[in-house]
């Protein structure tokens, strides 16, 4: 045996598997209330007080090791032993949710007959505490035969406990007897339960209050309605002091470097390239920020299960399974974690649906693009006396999204011979007081992820793009922009014929070739392309939505919504187009993908141009 304990994290879904790993080896893995968050296998590191390491496996969860889905599998096929590179565990620590433990025993048992050495980790104790659920612990893990260690893993506790039980060797191989009981797994479940637990009340009042709105007919809709309007007016309406602190410092900044720096070549690359470009993507820091806010509050509440509930019959009626609803939803933050939830779905045509229209799903990448056309082009207006016009047309291009994805599952349902539909079984976990501290933390590595994609791909197209849009240079006697002379004024002029129906100039084709990297290139670039497209500086120290707005010489308001609408299809990702390779294992799912999201971006945003520019010229 290696001096280095190998254990694995096995429980159903959403009983804390996830937050315990974090906790134990100082991580930060996804966790939110809902079930199938974790799809793939995680490993960590940590050390015991005595000093022993232990690598740890994170699994998906599962209801029984009859693996249906392809995250279960995974799950199953290292209980199993029967991946190679994981090999055999030295100990599996069952996690158990203590408020749902009938239900969780079942794959516990399931555990045990596997013959391999087991620790019961009863988690979610605060909880069970909170509702009066009293489980005899002991008396658990006589009936099991095999330890139990108790645990809160949000607040911490009981971990201590956990490490002292690994270290003392705690975990053991089952008594397959079950001391004594006999029967089918449901009868023994029975026995152990009635022997273990006792109540004192057994409900949760709580969860069953909330429930009596939120899934009501008329006011769960409503209330459903009022949350999506709030979020999408708080990012308007909260980040535009911050915005404009962060657009006054790039401002400053480009104003100091741009007269410290002599070299003329130099100086266009970084105030041009370098500020223009990556600079004018960080303004929207505030916005991201706000958004993850409330999605993460809503996460860790449990309410977005019962979102998934009441849209069920719609989602039905498109062909889309119930299951779908977790993965694009994770679309809503980016594609490609969206993408992967869908292994969570077992029928793989209903998987193939769900990948297809993940990618309409409105990621946080497409909120720099929507945020710099809307603060350009919409007035910042109220109407019905509390809206913001701004917020409106945001959630507009949310619900575009929304509309468009069922629209696409119901025809891609249609065009399958197999018509078979899968109901909705999603499990509602109890509601809980999402934690400061964790959203916090969520929220500082939203920030990071954006701001590390700023620095990264971001900037890297910026000075990609720069040099593209100065050499060659022009010639002396130039009568035209320098721009016009480069490489990218070429490439824009070229292209420029096959967009004008949609009504985008030459300025907007360069910007949509670095954009095929990531959305929010489209913004750095056309910073980049109108800083030196000889716009004078005071209009480019207002920032990039006052060039392009319809009042000055910039874009007719028909270009900017043709271009909002080229955003909610166009495929503009790398990584997600990786990613739909990588899970399908087919370059054909790829481009019929690419394909028919150009096509519709083409078309679509053809349609907005012609009905705008004849309605307003
Ligand atoms: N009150 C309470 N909440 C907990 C506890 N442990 C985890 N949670 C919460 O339970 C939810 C699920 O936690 P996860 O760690 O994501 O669960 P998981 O088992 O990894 O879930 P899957 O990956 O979907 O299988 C989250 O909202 C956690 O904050 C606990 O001991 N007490
Ligand atoms: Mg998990």
């Amino acid at each position: 045996m290696s001096d280095t304990l190998r254990v694995a994290l096995v429980g159903n879904p959403n009983c804390g598997k996830t937050s315990l790993f974090n906790h134990l080896t100082g991580t930060r893995q996804k966790v939110a209330n809902y079930a199938g968050v974790t799809v793939e296998r995680k490993v960590g590191h940590f050390q015991l007080p005595s000093g022993k390491s232990v690598r740890v496996l994170d699994l998906p969860g599962t209801y029984s090791l009859q693996a249906t889905s392809p995250d279960e599998e995974i799950t199953r096929d290292v209980c199993q032993g029967k991946i190679a590179e994981e090999g055999q565990q030295d100990a599996f620590l069952c996690v158990v949710d203590a408020t749902n433990l009938k239900l969780h025993l079942g794959l516990v048992l399931e555990m045990i007959e596997l013959g391999r050495p087991i620790l019961v980790v009863l988690n979610m104790m605060d909880e069970a505490r909170r509702r009066g659920i009293q489980i005899n612990t002991q008396k658990l893990s006589q009936r099991l035969g095999v330890p139990v260690v108790e645990t809160v893993a949000v607040r911490n506790a009981g971990i201590e406990n956990l490490r002292h039980a690994l270290d003392q060797e705690k975990y053991s191989i089952p008594q397959t007897e079950l001391s004594g009981l006999t029967g089918e797994h449901h009868q023994k479940i029975e026995v152990i339960f009635k022997d273990v637990v006792s109540f004192v009340d057994q409900e949760d009042k709580r969860t069953d209050f909330l429930d009596k709105i939120f899934l009501h007919p008329v006011l769960g809709l409503l209330s459903l309605a009022v949350m999506m309007f709030v979020v999408f007016q708080a990012v308007f309406a909260w980040a535009a002091p911050f915005m404009d602190g962060i657009e006054e410092f790039f401002a400053w900044l480009g104003g100091l470097l741009g007269e410290s720096i002599a070299n003329p070549l130099l100086n266009s690359l970084v105030v041009d390239g370098i500020i223009a470009g990556a600079g004018s993507v960080v303004v929207f820091l505030p916005q991201i920020l706000i958004l993850f806010f409330f999605i993460l509050v809503l996460e860790e509440s449990g309410y977005l299960p019962r979102a998934a509930f009441l849209l069920d019959k719609l989602m039905f009626k498109a062909g889309l399974s119930g299951r779908a609803f977790i993965p694009l939803l994770s679309s809503f933050a980016c594609a490609v974690p969206g993408i992967m939830a869908t292994r969570s779905i077992s029928d793989h045509r209903d998987r193939f649906t769900t990948i297809m229209v993940a990618p309409l799903m409105t990621c946080s990448a497409r909120l720099p693009v929507y945020a710099l056309l809307i603060a350009a082009f919409i007035p910042s207006q109220t109407v019905w006396g509390i809206f913001n016009l701004q917020g409106l047309v945001l959630f507009g291009l949310y619900m575009a999204g929304i509309v468009s994805a069922l629209c696409v599952a119901f025809v891609t349902k249609f065009l399958q011979k197999d018509k078979s539909q899968h109901a909705l079984l999603l499990e509602l976990p109890s509601y809980r007081i999402p934690d400061i501290r964790s959203v916090a933390i969520g929220l500082l590595d939203r920030g990071k992820i954006f701001l590390k994609r700023v620095g990264g791909i971001i900037f890297a197209l910026s000075i990609l793009l720069w040099f593209l849009c100065t050499f060659p240079q022009a010639p002396e006697d130039a009568t035209r922009a320098a721009i016009d002379y480069s490489f990218a004024g070429m490439l824009g002029h070229l292209m420029q014929p096959i967009f004008a129906p949609l009504g985008f100039n030459w300025q907007i084709c360069i910007a949509l070739i670095p954009a095929m990297a990531a959305r929010e290139v489209v913004v750095a670039a056309l910073g980049t392309v109108y800083a030196l497209s000889g716009a004078d500086d005071d209009a480019i120290a207002e920032g990039l939505a006052s060039l392009i707005s319809a009042d000055g010489s910039g874009w007719s308001l028909a270009t900017g919504l043709s271009l909002l609408v080229w955003f909610i299809y166009a495929p503009h990702c790398l990584a997600t187009l990786a990613t739909v390779r990588r899970e399908t294992g087919s370059w054909k799912h790829v481009s019929i993908m690419t394909a028919y999201l150009f096509g519709l971006a083409y078309l679509m945003s053809f349609f907005t141009y012609q009905i705008a520019s004849s309605i307003w010229g």
